[in-house]
């Protein structure tokens, strides 16, 4: 099986092709909590409905802030001072940093998901589920290095944004935080409260929701916002998701054509997305609109790919599971073996997540 991989996060492209998304001008309404601060979804749909004038302000999970063209005030004749706050995941740096890693990511009760009756559990489950889990782990990062490269590209996006925004003579201080490794979403805080930024923009960098992605970095800071007087009065606003912005989709497509062309019978390669996996308990219980906001995604890159005469056969697959419970299916490692079964002589391999 001829085997390619189309490697590239489409997020410098998105940044590059988003027009005027940080526009600030008009009613600037503070963000505020949700009466129900246990109930996430409530969160979410609060926040979108306190953006900043926002001309998609509706509670719809896919919304995003977006202003016209002639709202754009340029931050240097403003007294703002614009932040933007890009939130990941993290890795660990060197194989030492491995097992604390995954403690902390076990120890985030949206990951290991207990009633409420045993979180008090959460920890010690952590320690005991990270120690186990060390040595597999440990494994895929020496592979790739001995190291996640997550903080560098992280970095990049930064960067790359910061220029971004300053074509458009928007000037923001941008801040990287990371929910389980350095640096940390508290660290990339407290310096946005010592820079006295004024209007703060929220970008977690996952192109779809999860509870446990996007979610679990939003609570976080739902937490510190409610518990600190600059930050309930500072007006925030968060993209909840990213992956039906027609930057990102027609970066995503263009990359596919791109290495399409380096087979030798491209119209014979099928498009295999992969994506990582959440437990089904997270989308069939819990109201997760990961699944759905993949499936969408993975459609509009297919449009995308079908309106420029690109025909090929495509399908999606979830990897990376954990642990003993059902993942969302089709597995990647189960997928592959059908499709050599079925006689699929070439594959190029998208990561969509
Ligand atoms: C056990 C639960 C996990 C859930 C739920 C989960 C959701 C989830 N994760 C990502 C993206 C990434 N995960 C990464 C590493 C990673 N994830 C888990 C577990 C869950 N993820 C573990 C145990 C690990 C460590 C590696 C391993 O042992 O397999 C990473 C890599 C980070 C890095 O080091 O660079 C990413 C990225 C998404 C998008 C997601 C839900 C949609
Ligand atoms: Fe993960």
């Amino acid at each position: 099986m001829l085997f390619r991989s189309c490697g590239k996060t489409a997020s410098t492209s998105f940044t590059g092709s988003t027009k005027h998304e940080l526009s600030l001008h008009g009613n600037v309404k503070p963000l505020q909590l949700a009466a129900n601060g246990s109930s996430r979804l409530a969160y979410r749909s609060l926040v979108l409905k306190n953006q900043w004038n926002l001309s998609a302000s509706s509670s719809s999970a896919n919304a995003v802030t977006t202003f016209d063209d002639d709202e754009v005030v340029p931050s240097s004749v403003s007294d703002e001072k614009i932040g933007v706050l890009l939130l990941n995941l993290g890795g660990p740096e060197t194989l030492d940093d491995v097992q604390p890693f995954l403690f902390n990511l076990f120890a985030d009760p949206d990951i290991i998901r207990l009633p409420r009756l045993f979180r008090f559990l959460q920890r010690p489950l952590a320690k005991l589920i990270s120690t186990f889990r060390a040595p597999k782990s440990k494994e895929g990062y020496a592979s790739i290095g001995g190291g996640s490269p997550l903080r560098k590209i992280t970095d990049e996006q930064a960067n790359a944004l910061k220029i971004a925004l300053e074509k458009k003579n928007l000037n923001a201080n941008i801040y990287v935080g990371m929910r389980y490794w350095y640096p940390f979403t508290e660290e990339a805080i407290d310096q946005i409260k010592k820079d006295k930024i004024t209007k703060l923009v929220v970008l977690p960098l996952y192109p779809q929701y999860s509870i446990s992605t996007s979610g679990s970095s939003i609570r976080v800071l739902q937490d510190i916002v409610k518990e600190d007087s600059y930050f309930s009065g500072l007006p925030i606003s968060i993209i909840e998701s990213w992956y039906q912005r027609d930057g990102y989709v027609k970066s995503m497509a263009d990359l596919i054509e791109k290495e399409l062309s380096a087979f030798s019978n491209p119209e014979e390669v099928m498009i295999f997305f992969s994506a990582h996996g959440v437990p089904l308990t997270y989308v069939e219980d819990a109201g997760d609109p990961y699944r759905d906001q993949m499936e969408d995604c993975i459609a509009l890159i297919m449009g995308e790919l079908r309106s420029r005469g690109i025909l090929n056969s495509y399908t999606l697959a979830y990897q990376s599971r954990v642990g003993p419970v059902q993942w969302l299916k089709p597995y990647t490692d189960e997928v592959l073996v059908e499709l050599g079964q079925k006689g699929v002589k070439s594959l190029l391999a998208v990561p969509v997540r």
